[in-house]
């Protein structure tokens, strides 16, 4: 991925106006390539950041109105797949809950499985499992056995990255199977995130970064 390993790709401050609540369009500003995507505005201004949800302190990003909106959802998406189309991609891995709502529509577009990577006690078959340390808990994360081949290229997705433990988990699981972790993808980054530019030794690519 070149020069994109060596920086949070496509993440950056920019000076986009922004109302309080919403998260900044801070994505595909990438080094040397000139001004914002367009469709990150869109994107950002579909986050709704809920304060003291779902205890005090924390500023919840929630995701769904832009969901309710197709043109940003898809814009959302189709970012990501401009990003990973023909880059043999064998598996799209979505974190659950949130990820299962990006993941699949990724994977199809660019001809690749999607993986599930469920909370405990949910795979019924032989499991690889990996417990991390949430905002507001601890959790853990579980993928069946023989999901994906040793070497196989992977992408993990998620609609956000907070402390990093939920993505550490997802790479652990699935360099457990050998896979070979290309990148993590997620729609936003809360702005502790920005001194981690690689997770695991992994690139993490953000399309907005949340300014709670
Ligand atoms: O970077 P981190 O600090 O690990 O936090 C990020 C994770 O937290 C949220 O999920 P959550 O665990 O709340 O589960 P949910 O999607 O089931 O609501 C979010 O969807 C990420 O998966
Ligand atoms: N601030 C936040 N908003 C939404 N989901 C989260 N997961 C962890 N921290 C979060």
């Amino acid at each position: 991925m070149g020069e994109q390993e060596n920086n949070k790709t496509g993440v950056g401050n920019n000076a986009m106006a922004v109302v309080d609540e919403a998260p900044v369009a801070a994505a595909a500003k990438e080094k040397g390539r000139g001004a914002a995507d367009p469709r990150l505005q869109g994107i950002s201004d579909a986050i709704r950041v809920v304060p003291h949800f779902p205890k005090p302190g924390i500023m919840f990003n929630d995701i769904t109105p832009l969901l309710l909106r197709p043109a940003v959802f898809k814009d959302a998406v189709d970012m990501f797949v401009e990003r990973y189309r023909g880059m043999g991609i064998a598996a799209v891995a979505g974190i659950e809950a949130r990820g299962f709502i990006f993941g699949p529509a990724i994977a199809l577009a660019i001809g690749a499985k999607f993986i599930p990577l469920r909370k405990p006690k949910k795979l019924p078959g032989d499991v690889f499992s990996e417990s991390y340390v949430l905002e507001y808990g601890t959790d853990c994360l579980e993928m069946h056995v023989g999901a994906i081949e040793p070497g196989e290229r992977a992408v993990v997705v998620d609609d956000l990255v907070a402390t990093g433990g939920t993505l550490s988990a997802a790479i652990r699981l699935l360099e457990r199977a050998e896979a070979d972790v290309v990148e993590c993808a997620c729609l936003i980054g809360l702005p502790k995130f920005k001194d981690f530019y690689k997770l695991n030794g992994k690139p993490v690519y953000i399309l907005v970064e949340s300014r709670k």
